[in-house]
């Protein structure tokens, strides 16, 4: 029996780092003539940290690297958050996997605050993320958001540092970190969408690579893929990336797949939500209608001034 090598490209935050291991020790739980490498590089994301994310542009930040040595040949999977990943894929690279998801919802995070409603006026919130900024702001004008870049680490030494009253963070983030006792109140979705494919792992690896597509095959998980496909289908369709101030999320009931979506005017000043449900087998279909239903309400406009305030 010859052992097969399975290279992982991936960043080398801890959180990218836990869920390459984790891949690893899937892989390695599933065969036992597997071998698997972790690669760890610095993407673009990772260099560019002092400025506001949004006003970066281009997708693909955290991944373009990832890709690259695939296509390569220096490494032979990548493994990212499902909501880092932009929409469309390079020519000969897919997404092969999408494993089972984490909690989805956002988090609030604070050492002396119990829950968002509890902020007093003024209080400082500290996201970069349009999405969750927009939301907040919606619910909370008399809040003052503010900028906060890094890895997961980072923006927690920053809430110590008292740079900030509260922050918001993934809650999948933190429990994969180990650190779930610093979730002060888990967002409901009602309150706040999260991102499309929030909590989400997903696999990348080349599209022609029968042997790691065999491999990888274990390691998926139908009911997450389904919601993730939906909400991925509705960003494509609004032609969002991760930086901009659009919420999905998708749940699942027997076959019944309901999946709600948002774009919001960054200031919170205009929030459009629509809702769509159906059978599971139409969850892409489902999103391209969810995005009709936002564009005609008005979610085009409301886009292209975000566009138009990067430049
Ligand atoms: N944009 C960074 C990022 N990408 C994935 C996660 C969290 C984990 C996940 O969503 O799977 C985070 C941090 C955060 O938003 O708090």
């Amino acid at each position: 029996m010859t052992t097969k090598l399975v290279r992982i490209a991936t960043r080398k935050s801890a959180l990218a780092l836990w869920q390459a291991e984790y891949v690893k020790a899937q892989l390695e739980h599933f065969h036992n003539d597997v071998e698997v490498e972790l690669i760890p590089m610095t993407t673009k994301g990772d260099i560019i940290l002092d400025t506001p994310l949004a006003k970066v542009g281009g997708k693909g930040l955290f991944v373009k690297e990832l890709e690259v040595a695939m296509l390569e040949g220096r490494a032979d999977i990548a493994v990212h958050s499902m909501k880092d990943v932009p929409v469309e894929f390079p020519e000969g690279l897919g997404l092969e996997v999408i494993c089972p998801r984490e909690d989805p919802r956002d988090a609030f995070v604070s050492n002396h605050i119990n829950c968002l409603a509890e902020l007093p006026k003024g209080a400082i919130v500290g996201t970069s993320s349009l999405r969750r900024q927009c939301q907040i702001k919606a619910l909370r004008p008399d809040l003052d958001i503010r900028d906060l870049r890094g890895n997961v680490n980072t923006r927690l030494a920053k809430l110590d540092n008292g740079d900030y009253d509260a922050i918001i963070l993934a809650a999948a983030g933190l429990i994969r970190l180990a650190m779930p006792e610093r979730i002060r109140e888990f967002i409901d979705p009602e309150t706040m969408l999260p991102a499309n494919g929030q909590g989400a792992v997903g696999i990348e690896c080349r599209t022609n690579d029968e042997t790691i597509k065999t491999l990888l095959a274990p390691l998926e998980c139908t009911t997450t893929r389904i919601r993730v496909l939906a909400e991925r289908a509705m960003n494509r369709a609004l032609e969002g990336g991760c930086q901009v101030p659009i919420g999905s999320y998708a749940e699942i009931n027997n076959q019944t797949l309901k999946l709600r979506g948002l774009v919001g005017a960054v200031d919170g000043s205009e929030i459009l939500q629509s809702e769509v449900s159906g059978d599971v087998e139409q969850a892409e279909s489902l999103g391209l209608q969810l995005a009709e239903n936002l564009l005609a309400q008005g979610a085009d406009k409301i886009l292209k001034s975000v566009y138009e305030s990067k430049n």
